[in-house]
């Protein structure tokens, strides 16, 4: 395991990305482990950008002899509706830099329906997922409810917004619908479908794994001691279960 400075708040600052990773790499794979041999399953949730490159160890050895990959359900916390190999595309980042690397079952990831619009998406999704709660793939909260991931991989963005919950937009104040839409992401592209905040909020675990200093404001507003009264949607990243920050230098240079 890599050398961390601190797990004070749950938190984990590495000296490089390389660091975060091998670290990383090993709590995914001890989730998996524990959750496999428990209930049978273990679900996944990934995000896009970067999140996907630090995810890399897991398809090295030891952890790729060593995961029971037939055990794992993998869904996205946001995707973009673009086609499935399109360059902007959640699943084909995910797909090239890791799933195509594993011997996951292909009934078991969870891409979104790319031939409909993004208000059908997000229907077509959530239907998915009411379905794997029902046939209890997925757990559910029993606070809310809501479907309860055993792990969900957030990213952040420079701006404070994780999934595709933007700073200022009414999507994150949605405390009804599992799966929602958006067409005016401020960050290209426009049209996006996301998880919302009381899906987020209801996982077992998360993880945010945040890397490279132009993030360091949204993360120094979040952990810092001088936190900011503007509230950015990572504010709101509270789930019932455990969370874990994955930093390196650059990200927690201004704490
Ligand atoms: O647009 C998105 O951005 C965030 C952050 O991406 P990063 O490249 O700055 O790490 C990502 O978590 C989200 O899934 C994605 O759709």
């Amino acid at each position: 395991m890599a050398e961390a400075s601190s797990t004070e708040k749950n938190k984990q600052v590495f000296e490089s990305e390389e660091d975060l990773a091998v670290d990383l790499a090993g709590y995914v794979a001890h989730l998996s482990d524990q959750f496999a041999k428990t209930r049978g399953a273990f679900t996944l949730v990934l995000s896009g950008g970067s999140l996907v490159k630090s995810l890399r160890k897991l398809v090295e050895p030891p952890y790729i002899d060593l995961v029971d990959w037939s055990k794992w359900h993998v869904f996205w916390a946001d995707e973009r509706i673009v086609p499935k190999d399109h360059p902007d595309s959640n699943y084909f980042l995910a797909y090239n830099g890791f799933l195509s690397k594993i011997p996951i079952p292909v009934g078991n990831v969870y891409a979104i329906n790319d031939a409909l619009s993004a208000e059908g998406a997000a229907d077509d999704y959530e239907t998915c997922l009411k379905h794997l709660v029902k046939n209890r793939t997925i757990e559910v909260s029993e606070v809310n409810g809501f479907p309860k991931f055993d792990l969900m991989l957030l990213g952040m963005g420079p701006d404070g917004h994780v999934a595709s919950l933007f700073h200022g937009h009414p999507l994150v104040k949605e405390n009804k619908k599992w799966v929602t839409f958006i067409k005016d992401s401020p960050k290209p592209p426009p049209e996006r479908i996301t998880l919302t905040f009381p899906v987020i909020n209801a996982s077992a675990h998360i993880a945010l794994v945040v890397v490279g200093a132009g993030k360091a404001d949204a993360v120094r507003s979040t952990l810092g001691s001088d936190q900011d009264t503007d509230l950015l949607p990572v504010h709101m990243v509270s789930p019932d279960g455990k969370l874990n920050w994955f930093l390196d230098k650059g990200a927690a240079s201004k704490l």
